[in-house]
C-alpha cells in the first residue's frame, strides 16, 4: 500500500508510544520478523485511524489490564459511536507481564545507583523519597500502582499523561529532580533514569492483554502473519488447543425488561462460553449502554455453525450489533 506521501506503507504497525512503552514491547512480540516498521503515536485513537486510513495495515493497543481492568480509551474507539472506524476489526491478541519501576533521580547526596546495581528488593523503596513532588504516569499505571503510591508517595501530586514511556521523558525533562515517571525498566534505561523502586504494581501476576487491530472483514489466514512459524512448534499446538475468540458490541432496547438477557441466552443457547463483557455509554442518550461481549469461538473456524447461529439471533434480538473480530486465543 502506498500513502499519499508515496511511501510504502505495507509493514508499518501503529503503536501507542513513544518508543519504550509497553504497547510497544507488545508490539514487537508479536511482529518479531525484522521486515516491520513500527509507527508510534500519542494516542489510542490515532492508532484506529491510522489502521482506518490505511496508513498502517496493522496496529496495537492495550486492551485490559489483570488488575485494574478495561482500558476506556479503547473501548471508546471500539464502540465506534461516530463510524470513524466501519473497517476495523480485532485479529490478534497479546499478553505481557506488567513490572512497573519508580523511576527519577536520586536525592541529593545520595550514592548513585543504576539499575544493574539495585538492590533486589520488590515492592519498597530503594532510596528515600522525600525530594520527589510529582509522579508521571498512564491513569492505567496509577490504577495498578494504587497501594504503592498510597503507601510511600501520600501527598505527592499523581499527573496522567498518555503512555509511560511520556512519564520517564517528563520525569527526566525536569531538572530539579523532583519528579518522577512509573514506568518500565526499559523506559528506565533508555532515558537514563535512577531506579527509585522496582516491581511497584499491587499484584505481581499484573499482566496487560493487547489487540491487533487491521482492516477488512475477512479472514487474514490467522492474526499476525509469520507470527506463528516465528515461535516454537510448541507453542503452534498451545494456540492450536485454544481455540478462538471472538468480540461483539451491541445494544438492546433501553426500556425493555430482560433485553440485555435475551442476547446473552442466545449465546448459552449456542453452548459458546463467554470470556469478558464490557459496556460503555452508547450517547443514544443518558445512562443508555453499548456492550461489549467476547467468547469462545472464531466466525471462520466454525464447523457446528454456532458462531453464526449466535451471529444471525443477534439481528433478531439485538437492536443494533457488530461484529468486531475473530482471532486465535492466545491464552489457555
Ligand atoms: O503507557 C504505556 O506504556 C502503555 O503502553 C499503555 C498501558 C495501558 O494502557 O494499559 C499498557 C500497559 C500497562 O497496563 C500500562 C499502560
Amino acid at each position: 500500500m502506498t500513502s499519499g506521501n508515496g511511501s510504502d506503507n505495507s509493514a508499518t504497525v501503529a503503536f501507542l508510544g513513544p518508543v519504550n512503552s509497553y504497547t510497544h514491547r507488545a508490539t514487537k512480540n508479536a511482529f518479531s520478523d525484522p521486515k516491520w516498521t513500527f509507527a508510534p503515536t500519542t494516542t489510542i485513537k490515532e492508532v484506529f485511524d491510522r489502521v482506518q486510513s490505511g496508513h498502517a495495515p496493522y496496529g496495537v493497543v492495550p486492551f485490559e489490564n489483570s488488575t485494574h481492568g478495561a482500558v476506556t480509551f479503547t473501548l471508546d474507539s471500539l464502540a465506534d459511536r461516530a463510524n470513524e472506524y466501519p473497517d476495523i476489526v480485532v485479529c490478534d491478541e497479546v499478553y505481557l507481564d506488567i513490572h512497573h519501576f519508580l523511576l527519577g533521580r536520586l536525592p541529593e547526596g545520595s550514592s548513585s545507583s543504576s539499575s544493574s546495581s539495585v538492590s533486589p528488593d520488590k515492592g519498597v523503596p530503594l532510596t528515600p523519597l522525600t525530594h520527589l513532588r510529582r509522579v508521571y504516569s498512564h491513569p492505567q499505571a496509577f490504577g495498578q500502582t494504587a497501594g504503592f503510591l498510597r503507601r510511600y508517595l501520600p501527598g505527592v501530586e499523581t499527573v496522567e499523561v498518555s503512555s509511560t514511556s511520556r512519564a520517564a521523558e517528563l520525569a527526566k525533562a525536569d531538572e530539579s529532580g523532583t519528579s518522577a515517571a512509573i514506568a518500565s525498566e526499559s523506559a528506565g534505561k533508555a532515558i537514563g533514569l535512577d531506579v527509585l523502586a522496582r516491581w511497584i504494581e499491587d499484584r505481581e501476576d499484573n499482566t496487560t492483554r493487547f489487540f491487533v487491530l487491521r482492516r477488512g472483514e475477512g479472514w487474514n489466514g490467522g492474526g499476525v502473519p509469520g507470527r506463528d512459524q516465528d515461535q516454537a512448534g510448541e507453542e503452534e499446538e498451545t494456540v492450536a488447543a485454544a481455540g478462538h475468540k471472538s468480540l461483539v458490541s451491541f445494544t438492546v432496547p433501553h426500556r425493555r425488561a430482560g433485553a440485555l438477557a435475551d442476547v446473552l441466552n442466545r449465546f448459552r443457547g449456542w453452548g459458546l462460553n463467554l470470556t469478558s463483557i464490557s459496556s460503555v455509554p452508547s450517547l443514544d442518550g443518558p445512562f443508555q449502554y453499548l456492550f461489549f461481549v467476547e467468547f469462545e469461538g472464531g466466525r471462520f473456524d466454525d464447523p457446528e455453525g454456532r458462531v453464526g447461529g449466535v451471529l444471525e439471533d443477534l439481528e433478531g434480538v439485538a437492536e443494533r450489533w457488530r461484529w468486531l473480530g475473530s482471532w486465535r486465543n492466545r491464552r489457555e
